[in-house]
């Protein structure tokens, strides 16, 4: 389980941890994995003489980049620093850089000339180090860094940002002005929210994490009465966290105990999309799948597998879980099926026109005993909360948290980085986030057990196996299936939509592979895909 944590939970794990540290421990430590990256990049064309810029802001993100460019120049690369900030850099940084032999420009708001000057070594480098602002940063950079971000792009130089892409909101993974765009982030003693969300994981390229002991110190916040308290902010699945979770047959079940998923989809004019959540339905590891609805032939047709009932879902027989949406219309019929499932006893997923309906009403909470999950992708998320798609897509984690508030529901929010979030007060002690097997980084072992008091509170999980191309008609159909079904499989609710999300994921790119694809073909890719986390499985 990868985890991240938000800043001010950041800042109290490195107070404490600075309290038991010789002075300037945590900035060696940091500068020191970030160095050994950057070796590692330079490597190839080899390090002696290597061109390189640090870009060195006024914090301590500054100095952590000064000092890695010590260490650089110590190996022989040829390093300049350009200070944005030259009256307030990191001292003890600037003076390693100097006694190593690197070079220093200023480029102050008030130095003159400084495009001229710096854009000899920039057009140069190899490699550019962004310490301009970490952390402590606050929107999108100002206009002295700003003014250097066209050379910077311009050079073909490897960008590596320094705990963040400077102009990155580290919490949101907001990009609200002129922001660095990286190759790869090497961030320091646990992932920020920031760069596994989008927009933001969309500027930081690839995430390095090095280890400067915090984990610890963010476990021993998390249960303490001082401070911001509270688990990791986001909890990011890795194979053998999906593979501890997949329902797996026992030698005696029997197709109704592996689960019966009902799909109330699909309508004359939108049969496909009742045949696509099929598909992903029958290979979710349910025993069996029910469809009940207007284009029983259609999904026969596909899947003769399936139990069918040309009614509405209330007559269809018993199921485990329901999944209601997909294809479905906005007319009577579908409003007619969406009540009928939503009064059943069972989880519910609701995707597509069935969210569309919803939105109609306005938000108001759903109060259904069992639990409910939404699937929207940015613009169903929209309509549900009556804001523009616009917003939703700039800040897509707030907005998932609102919609989970507004109808008292889990989310599966829908977008390049998938989202899945509880309600405020979810009721599930147990699972994944809550106690961690082996191969965790250590921050959510502890972390996971609630805040302060008896309060639980939420988990929220960020899904980073997609791949553009699932961007394609049809696939959140099967994405709809594929989570009723580990519902209908006794997986709690934010689980089944987590790894629902990994597995459709990983399925989407196994499909295209890095060409087109279809809908079909990430359903069909779904078995290896499932194959493939099994293999991890310890044990
Ligand atoms: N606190 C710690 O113990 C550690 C911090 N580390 C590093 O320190 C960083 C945090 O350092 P700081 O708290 O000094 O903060 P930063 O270095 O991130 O930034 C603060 C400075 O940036 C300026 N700034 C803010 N917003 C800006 C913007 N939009 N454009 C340009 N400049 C802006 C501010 O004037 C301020 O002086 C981390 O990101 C990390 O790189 C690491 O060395 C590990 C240990
Ligand atoms: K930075």
């Amino acid at each position: 389980m990868r985890t991240a944590h938000r800043v001010e939970q950041v800042r109290a794990a490195e107070a404490a941890l600075m309290r038991r540290l010789p002075d300037g421990e945590l900035m060696r430590r940091a500068a020191t994995g970030l160095a050994a990256v950057c070796l590692e990049l330079l490597s190839p064309a080899g390090v002696y003489g290597a061109p390189v810029v640090v870009l060195a802001g006024s914090g301590d993100n500054g100095g952590d980049a000064l000092f890695a460019g010590a260490r650089l120049a110590g190996r022989g690369a040829a390093v300049t620093a350009v200070l944005l900030s030259p009256r307030r850099t990191h001292p003890g940084g600037l003076a390693a850089l100097r006694a190593a032999g690197g070079r220093v420009l200023h480029a102050g708001p008030d130095d003159a000339d400084v495009l001229e000057r710096v854009a000899v070594p920039l057009s140069r480098a190899r490699l550019v180090l962004d310490g301009i602002v970490g952390i402590g940063g606050r929107g999108g950079l100002r206009p002295e860094a700003a003014r250097l971000l066209p050379l910077v792009e311009a050079s073909g130089a490897t960008v590596v940002a320094v705990d963040l892409p400077s102009g990155l909101d580290a919490d949101t993974g907001r990009v609200s002005g002129p922001v660095l765009r990286a190759h790869l982030t090497v961030t320091f003693g646990t992932h920020k929210p920031g760069l596994l969300l989008s927009p933001g994981a969309g500027v930081a390229g690839t995430v390095h994490l090095v280890d400067i002991g915090l984990g610890p110190e963010l476990a021993r916040l998390a249960g303490g009465p001082d401070g911001p308290g509270g688990g990791p902010a986001l909890y990011c699945l890795q194979h053998a966290d999906v593979a501890a979770v997949l329902p797996v047959p026992g030698r005696d079940t029997d197709k109704y105990g592996r689960g019966v998923v009902g799909l109330a989809a699909g309508s004359e004019r939108y049969p496909g999309a009742a045949v696509l959540a099929v598909s992903g339905a029958v290979r979710s590891g349910a025993g069996a799948v029910r469809y009940a609805g207007s284009v029983a032939d259609a999904v026969l047709a596909a899947h003769p597998e399936v139990l069918v009932h040309r009614g509405g879902p209330r007559e269809a027989g018993r199921v485990q879980a329901w999944v209601v949406g997909p294809g479905l219309g906005t007319g009577s019929a579908g409003e007619e099926a969406l009540g009928e499932v939503l009064a059943s006893d069972v989880p519910v997923l609701v995707d597509a026109d069935g969210l569309g309906l919803l939105a109609a009403r306005g938000p108001e909470p759903l109060y259904r005993d069992a639990p409910t999950l939404f699937t929207p992708h940015a613009g169903e998320a929209a309509r549900l909360l009556g804001v523009e798609r616009a917003a939703v897509e700039a800040e897509p984690l707030a907005h998932a948290l609102r919609l989970a508030d507004a109808y008292g529901v889990t989310v599966l929010l829908k977008g390049d980085r998938t989202i899945i979030t509880e309600p405020a007060a979810p009721g599930g002690a147990e699972g994944l986030g809550r106690a961690q097997g082996p191969g965790g980084d250590g921050a959510g072992a502890e972390a996971g057990r609630g805040g302060a008091g008896d309060a639980r509170e939420r988990r929220v999980f960020v899904n980073t196996t997609g791949t553009g191309w699932l961007a394609t008609a049809g696939s959140g159909d099967v994405l709809a299936g594929l989570v009723g079904g580990l519902l209908a499989a006794g997986l709690p609710v934010v689980e089944a939509a987590a790894v629902g999300a990994y597995l459709h994921g990983l399925a989407g790119r196994l499909a295209a592979s890095g060409a087109p694809t279809t809908a079909p073909d990430v359903a069909r890719a779904l078995p290896e895909a499932w194959r493939q986390v099994a293999s991890t499985a310890t044990g």
